[in-house]
């Protein structure tokens, strides 16, 4: 119950904060709600008038009913037009913190875990609804209006008439089972709702059409589809058929009640206890009682599915708090590095998963230095990566930052202090400018910036192929829009890594695999020259390469194997070791040289 009060209450401090004056305006509809009691006792007073030829009686009748339909409609026609315009506005305001808690969650942890997925699932699926929450909630206050009105006029006829109730009443249990099953039903959805829209996604996804095409996969996605789609669909559906045949045992019962009360009622006309104005009066009152009762009991249902969906922006509030709280950190990051980074024991395992993708890794980064990170696939490269950019904790073990433990760092502080350019790099769809801009915000309309960190990522020429240079609007779904080659976006995305002026930390993991070995190497050669030659700041870099001509050229290589760190050390003194770089490097440049004799170490 604490749990829903909130949810209200999150509402109602939306709706006020995003528009005050409307939300106050929405307190009148409720006296229009009052129509139904206002409208029997007049509808009385003219039966009784006409029949009693009292001109008074009947004018007053008259008049009421009248009085009464304008302030229905004034209610109505005002409250409506106000609750769909703030309906639609706390709809916004609601998407919008649910996008913002979810980016600015501080690590990437969330994803990792299901029970995380289904429930940012379901929000997502009742977005719709919790933009019309607001609306429910109000509308059940006015029909509790209308029900309490109802009720009281009834018992003023005759308090008898309140046995109605317990046959509308049987709608409270029957409501509160249906909500039981849609609970259960939908928490049985979620997994196959978030299979399905997968599912979906690749069939719409550029990246996915060509493999599906190529391997002929369109139709086994599609039925695969179809078949979690209707699977999610299954349980939901299976509810509300059991869920109709509840309601209509509801509604027989409420039949039988309603019967009764109009025979008690002509009994009690017939004993000269009632008028015939009253008659018609009760009969016209018990009639709302079905409504007046059953109404806000079935949207108390229905505001109880919205209540959920509130609660679970309620959790989703609490779990971003939580999460910041716990990660945010509140010691100030360095302005450079003096000593280096210390992995100390360093164990890891991604959440949900019981094998280590690290396991009990000590090691000493050196300030200034450029770090080669080379193993085999899966060895645990990019882990190592993504806990120095605290996407992730380390489960065991610290990470010290110049002897600061890492995990007190305050994240967004250490963040801009980062720069990277990864595999998988994200494809802004902006003007170029603001795609290889974004990599240093403050300077994201820099335009000699912009250029110069492209040139340094050897991609100046990208910006002279676009039309519109760079202010071309970037991905072929938007007007005007120029699609680039998958190479072309990885120079931008490279660019962007190179728009900071002072990174600590620089991470290149494989961000250049659209390029020939050749061009790699050439880059990195570069770009290493120009990290040790600003060595004043201690800046870091750390590259993941699977190819060893761009890796020779560090200062230091860790060989990363089982999610352990099993060589050490520059690529001579690794070479002459003999051991796994050796082997991996030998066979590399082998295979660069066909014709030529092994070389050996
Ligand atoms: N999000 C994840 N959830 C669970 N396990 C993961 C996740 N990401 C990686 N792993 C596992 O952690 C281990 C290390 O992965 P990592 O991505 O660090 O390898 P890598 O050395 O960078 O490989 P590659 O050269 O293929 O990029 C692998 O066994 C991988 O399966």
């Amino acid at each position: 119950m604490r749990e829903q009060w909130r949810a209200v209450l999150l509402l109602v401090r939306t709706a006020w904060r995003t528009d005050p004056w409307r939300s106050a305006g929405l307190l009148l509809e409720p006296i229009s709600f009052l129509r139904f009691p206002l409208f029997a006792w007049f509808l009385g007073f003219m039966v009784d008038g006409a029949l009693r030829h009292d001109a008074r009686l009947l004018a007053t009748g008259a008049a009421g009913i009248t009085a009464t339909r304008v302030l229905w409609f004034l209610g109505r026609w005002t409250g409506s037009w106000i609750r769909n315009r703030l309906t639609e506005e706390v709809g916004f305001a609601l998407d919008r913190e649910i996008a913002s808690l979810s980016s600015g969650l501080p690590g990437l942890e969330h994803h990792e875990r299901p029970e995380y997925q289904d429930r940012l699932e379901m929000l997502r699926q009742q977005q719709g609804v919790l933009g019309s929450s607001l609306n429910t909630l109000i509308y059940t206050g006015n029909t509790v209006v209308t029900g309490v009105s109802t009720l009281a006029a009834l018992a003023f006829v005759s308090p008898w008439l309140l046995l109605l109730v317990p046959f509308a009443l049987t709608a409270l249990p029957i409501a509160a089972v249906q909500q039981r099953w849609l609970r259960e039903a939908e928490g049985l959805s979620a997994p196959l709702h978030r299979r399905a829209r997968h599912l979906q996604a690749l069939t719409v996804d550029r990246g996915a059409g060509m493999e599906l095409r190529v391997f002929g996969l369109e139709n086994e996605v599609l039925d695969r589809f179809r078949h979690a789609a209707a699977e999610a669909q299954r349980p939901v559906l299976r509810v509300a058929r059991r869920g109709a045949l509840l309601d209509a045992a509801g509604d027989l019962l409420f039949l039988a009640g309603f019967a009764g009360a109009v025979a008690f009622m002509l009994w009690r006309a017939r004993q000269g206890q009632a008028t015939a104005g009253q008659v018609v009066m009760a009969v016209y009152l018990a009639q709302q009682v079905r409504s007046g009762v059953v109404e806000p009991i079935r949207l108390a249902g229905f505001l109880g599915e919205m209540l959920r969906a509130a609660g679970r922006m309620l959790w989703l509030q609490d779990y971003a708090r939580e999460m910041s709280a716990a990660r945010a950190g509140t010691v100030a990051a360095p302005e450079r590095l003096v000593d280096g980074i210390v992995f100390d024991r360093v164990s890891f395992r991604y959440p949900g998963t019981d094998r280590w993708a690290l396991r009990d890794v000590s090691l000493r980064i050196p300030a200034g230095s450029v770090v080669a990170l080379v193993g085999e696939n899966g060895a645990g490269k990019t882990t190592i990566v993504k806990l120095l950019s605290r996407m992730y904790e380390p489960t065991e073990g610290r990470i010290l930052v110049d002897g600061v433990d890492l995990a007190t760092l305050e994240v967004g502080a250490w963040r801009r202090r980062l720069s990277a350019a990864f595999q998988d790099f994200a494809r802004f769809e902006f003007a170029a400018q603001h795609t290889v801009g974004a990599g240093d915000l403050a300077r994201v309309d820099d335009r000699p910036s912009v250029r110069a960190a492209l040139e340094r990522a050897g991609g100046g020429h990208v910006l002279d192929t676009l039309p519109g240079g760079v202010d071309t609007q970037l991905g072929a779904r938007w007007d005007g829009g120029v699609d680039l080659s998958t190479g072309q976006w990885q120079k931008l995305a490279l660019g962007r890594a190179l728009m900071r002026m002072d990174p600590l930390v620089v991470f290149f993991d494989e961000p250049t695999a659209s390029l020939d070995a050749l061009a790699e190497h050439a880059l990195f050669a570069r770009y290493a020259r120009e990290a040790r030659s600003g060595t004043e700041r201690g800046a870091i870099t750390l590259l993941v390469s699977h190819r060893f001509s761009t890796v020779r050229s560090a200062d230091l290589i860790l060989v990363i194997s089982g999610g352990g760190v099993s060589e050490l050390g520059g690529h001579d003194e690794l070479l002459r070791h003999g051991g796994l770089y050796a082997q991996l490097y030998l066979m590399q440049a082998n295979a660069y040289q066909p014709d030529a004799e092994p070389v050996a170490p």
